[in-house]
């Protein structure tokens, strides 16, 4: 609980993820174990996106003046924006602000774009870093300064409705998303004062860390007709007459890869869903002086059946070093799988497996025709089993109360996150906030026959909150 952060930054270090050495507070360098990880999940992402969004990639800097149109945006970003002045010994008479996030630098041209209603729906997303000058305690992939795994969707429609339905279906692909990497989360409305600058109103994604603060892991947000008017995006309807679009736009970012580390890691270090791990399966070689390359025969067509098999990605581990030293290397970096072979598992026609999940050894049969099969089912296991793992650790930690002592002793006592009947209004939830010292996470769902917990009047809501990142 109280070292998980000490945890969090050695694993990075050890398991060679990033490298926060790099001389600028806030950006680190992805190393090949991590990058490899970052890949992977990135893949699962795309591959669910690209089904009804097409990819793009917009420039990096945008002008002062787009920045700026959008009031309630810019005084959301206004501190956090990096500038650029100059362009070599030349000062630019317009500075350009290194994105944020890209609505302003994608919003002028989606009105070049969008001209009828044939257009419509649009959605688009990409992949790019973008840059906050991130004021409180930054965090290697928790809160950095370059944002560098940054997913940004935006969707244009012709109606509120469209809108609403496209809101419902980002929520499904971030829930599909998340279950496919096993990481827990609870869905809610941010409170008023919570939501993304310039959004009618924002849905965010949270999941528990080990530490029991809560990590917002992901949001969605209905942006209405707010940047179409600032951005003058309008269609021409079937009437002949130009109406203004409604829009959303829901983003991601390294933080999905800090819940993956931060919520199956153990005391061994990383433990990877087999989906975005470096290798899916390991072989470690038990090699005596002699039958040594019968083993190391068998070894490599194992490899070779498990790769072209079932499309794996495996490691045969043939370095001369203890095999004891290879067991603990690669459960530190957390393959979901290791297979070990000596010559009397190969004359016995067995093989050992080891979980790295569950840390369960096991000596089975080995059969030529039905390795993979067993391969196969046991990284699906392993999936599933990390996946109720994480979600059974996130419930055990979600409790709902009645008062404010409550709430505040659970807290302090247990972290996680807490639930209890709010009236929405903005007066009373800052309170809370006050006396809990706490963050409102959001509301979940609507509860009107329930007593606000602080103010006594009709509740509206069931709420949430949380100590968070
Ligand atoms: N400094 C940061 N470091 C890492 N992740 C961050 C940081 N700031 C925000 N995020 C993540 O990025 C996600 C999207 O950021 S956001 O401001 O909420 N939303 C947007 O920028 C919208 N334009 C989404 S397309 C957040 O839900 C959060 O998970
Ligand atoms: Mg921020
Ligand atoms: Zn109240």
């Amino acid at each position: 609980m109280s070292e998980f952060s000490e945890w969090f930054h050695n694993i990075l270090e050890e398991a060679e993820i990033i490298d926060t050495r790099y001389p600028v507070k806030g950006m680190h360098v992805w190393l090949p174990q991590g990058f490899k990880i970052r890949k992977h999940t990135l893949e699962i992402l795309k591959t669910i996106l690209d089904k009804d969004h097409e990819e793009v990639m917009f420039p990096l800097l945008i002008p002062e003046d787009e920045l700026a149109k959008e009031a309630i945006h810019v005084k959301g970003f206004e501190e956090e924006v990096y500038w650029v002045t100059h362009g070599g010994l030349t000062e630019l008479n317009k500075k350009l602000a290194l994105r944020p996030t890209s609505e302003t630098a994608m919003y002028p041209m989606f009105s070049l774009w969008v001209r009828n209603h044939s257009d419509l729906p649009m959605r688009y997303y990409q992949v790019v870093n973008t840059f906050r000058y991130e004021t409180k305690h930054t965090r290697p992939l928790i809160r950095v300064r370059e944002i560098t795994t940054f997913k940004e969707a935006h969707t244009v429609h012709s109606s509120a409705e469209e809108t609403e339905e496209q809101v419902k279906e980002a929520l499904r692909i971030y829930r599909q998303f998340f279950d496919s990497l096993g990481i827990p989360y609870t869905v809610s409305k941010r409170p008023e004062w919570d939501k993304f600058p310039g959004a009618l109103y924002t849905m965010a994604f949270d999941t528990l860390l080990p530490d029991g603060k809560t990590l917002q892991i992901g949001t969605v947000h209905n942006l209405g007709q707010t940047f179409a008017k600032t951005f003058d995006i309008t269609y021409e309807t079937a009437e002949g007459n130009h109406e203004y679009v409604y829009q959303t736009c829901y983003g991601l970012s390294d933080r999905v890869i800090a819940s993956l580390i931060g919520i199956h890691g153990d005391d061994s270090g990383l433990c990877l869903p087999p989906d975005v791990a470096p290798y899916h399966v390991v072989i470690v070689p038990i090699i005596f002086k002699k039958g040594g390359e019968v083993v190391i025969d068998f070894c490599k067509k194992l490899q070779e059946k498990l790769e072209s098999e079932l499309n794996l990605r495996v490691y045969f581990d043939d370095r001369d070093i203890r095999a004891g030293k290879k067991y603990y290397e690669w459960e530190m970096r957390g393959i979901p799988l290791r297979l070990e072979v000596g010559p009397r598992d190969i004359e016995n026609h067995k093989i050992v497996t080891f979980r790295r999940e569950s840390k369960e050894k096991e000596i089975i049969d080995y059969d030529d025709t039905t390795i993979s099969k067993t391969v196969n089912n046991l990284l699906d296991n392993i999936s599933t089993k990390m996946r109720e793992k994480a979600w059974k650790s996130l419930e055990d930690h979600v409790h709902h109360v009645e008062t404010l002592e409550e709430a505040s002793t659970t807290i302090s006592e247990d972290g996680g996150i807490v639930t209890f009947d709010w009236c929405g209004d903005q007066e009373c939830g800052k309170e809370i906030e006050e006396k809990v010292n706490v963050d409102i996470l959001g509301v979940q769902a609507d509860d009107e026959n329930g007593i606000c917990i602080n103010c006594g009047k009709k509740s509206k809501h069931i709420t949430l909150i949380a100590k968070t990142y």
